[in-house]
């Protein structure tokens, strides 16, 4: 029986971990120190370890760093709390197997072990896993139920040849998704050409598309190869489809039904193989029910459809993409910051992400320039940022009806006496603040 070593200081919650991994066939010691662990280390060969990151003698970190000096083979396992994600990120790197962050189900502490005794039993040498895949560097898998499906259904459908459409609002990482489908695809090695369906004239779309002969047309000076036979052997990209006109929609249609372009102005047609990949924030079916957006199109492109979830909706990875485009930050920049402050994470949770991935990541770059410190503070940020809080705290509160009177005087002096302002904060009317502000005399 494999053996697993559990390192918590929390008793109640190691000895209930504890009970059910050895349900399922390991033998589990505890020990809820390093010091404990220690002892527990020069009496037996442990297969998997698990161990808390902070500890009563120690931190984690150290000890994964022990761990990987001693036994290098061990997969080591982190257990953290939500707001400790971003340090279990920087743990991976210097070779934890995984993380888990509490509370955590049982099926996701077995598939962890699972993961992790199969991993060992096939490498010869330690991995440094990482939540990116490893045929996409830039992509940050997630740890929300959301991100858990978006990544599964990409497993799913990539090696097929079907066409994916796939939505979600801007800046959720559509595209992002739209590459990661072809680099797990058997086409990864031919191209991915991607195309903004939005930034091009309809009068032009065909010639982008199917391309055209010199001389076909007034401007074509030179024979132009167009985005399908590009893409040829490999997938193409097609975002914001729904802008396409209707006149764009039926040639797009035809080149897929037969899998043959011909360049404008060419008399031979070119057979084209390639995989369809498209995007929109838009709502197609409306298109289709409207008449705008031909119905045979849409289901040749919804063989398969993707939702990208909001941002706010898979809260979970906030930490984890903060930590990525920090990263990121630090190299496009030349800087050396280290994290978050606590007040910053707040302030994240609270943030709706109206622009999604793409906002967190240039907020993350602006307060990555304007830190000299280790942390970004909440300074550093945006003023949207904090505004949403205070108006969030404020009105919620507000609705409570207590302390009226106190959170107007608060509000006004949070926005130096700016009506218009203080009634945003408190979401109320600025006719409302005014009869309330003479009602307690303000
Ligand atoms: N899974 C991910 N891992 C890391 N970065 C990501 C991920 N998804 C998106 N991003 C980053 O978020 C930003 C927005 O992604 P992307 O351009 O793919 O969004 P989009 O939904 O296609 O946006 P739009 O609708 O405006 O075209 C990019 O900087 C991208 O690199």
């Amino acid at each position: 029986m494999k053996q697993i070593l559990l390192i918590e200081d929390d008793v109640t919650f190691s000895n209930m971990l504890k009970k059910f991994i050895e349900r399922h066939q390991y033998i589990v010691d505890v020990s809820y120190n390093i010091s404990g662990a220690n002892n527990l280390f020069k009496k037996n060969k442990y297969d998997l370890i698990f161990t808390d990151l902070r500890l009563p003698d120690g931190d984690g970190i150290s000890l994964l760093k022990q761990i990987k000096q001693e036994q290098f083979l061990t997969p080591v396992v982190l257990m953290t709390s939500y707001a400790e994600v971003s340090t279990a990120v920087q743990a991976m790197k210097q070779g934890a197997f995984d993380y888990i962050s509490k509370p955590f189900n049982p099926n996701e502490v077995l598939e962890v072990i699972n993961n992790a005794l199969e991993n060992k039993n096939h490498e010869t040498k330690p991995q440094a896993p990482t939540k990116t895949t490893k045929e996409n560097n830039d992509f940050v898998t997630g740890i929300s139920a959301a991100s858990k499906t978006l990544t599964e259904y990409i497993h799913l459908v990539a090696p097929t040849n079907m066409s994916v459409l796939i939505t979600g609002e801007s800046g959720t990482g559509k595209e992002v998704v739209a590459k990661n489908i072809h680099l797990q695809s058997l086409r990864k090695d031919k191209p991915f050409v991607a195309v903004d369906c939005g930034a091009i004239p309809k009068e032009i779309a065909s010639s982008e598309f199917f391309g055209h002969k010199k001389g076909s047309f007034t401007g074509a000076v030179q024979d132009k190869i167009g985005h399908f036979e590009s893409a040829n052997g490999g997938t193409l990209f097609l975002d914001e489809v729904g802008n396409l006109s209707y006149e764009n929609q039926i040639q797009l249609l035809r080149a897929l039904q037969e899998r043959k372009i011909k360049p404008i102005g060419s008399s031979t047609e070119i057979n084209v193989d390639i995989r369809l990949v498209t995007a929109t924030n838009e709502n197609l079916l409306e298109g289709v029910e409207k008449g705008t957006f031909r119905e045979d199109l849409y289901h040749r492109l919804n063989e398969f459809s993707i939702e990208v979830p909001r941002l706010k909706d898979r809260n979970d990875d906030l930490v984890l993409y903060a930590d990525f485009f920090l990263n990121k930050a630090n190299k496009q920049l030349n800087k050396n910051v280290v994290g978050f402050s606590k007040e910053v994470l707040t302030l994240f949770q609270n943030y709706d992400w109206p622009g999604n991935l793409r906002e967190l990541s240039n907020v993350i770059k602006r307060a990555t320039l304007l830190t000299y410190g280790e942390l970004i503070k909440a300074t550093s940020l945006p003023n949207k940022l904090s505004e949403t809080n205070n108006s969030k705290n404020l009105s919620e509160n507000f609705s409570t009806q207590e302390n009226e009177k106190e959170l107007i005087i608060s509000a006004l002096r949070k926005t130096d006496n700016n009506k218009t302002h203080a009634a945003k904060l408190l979401n109320i009317t600025r006719k409302t603040l005014y009869n309330k502000m003479k009602y307690y005399n303000l």
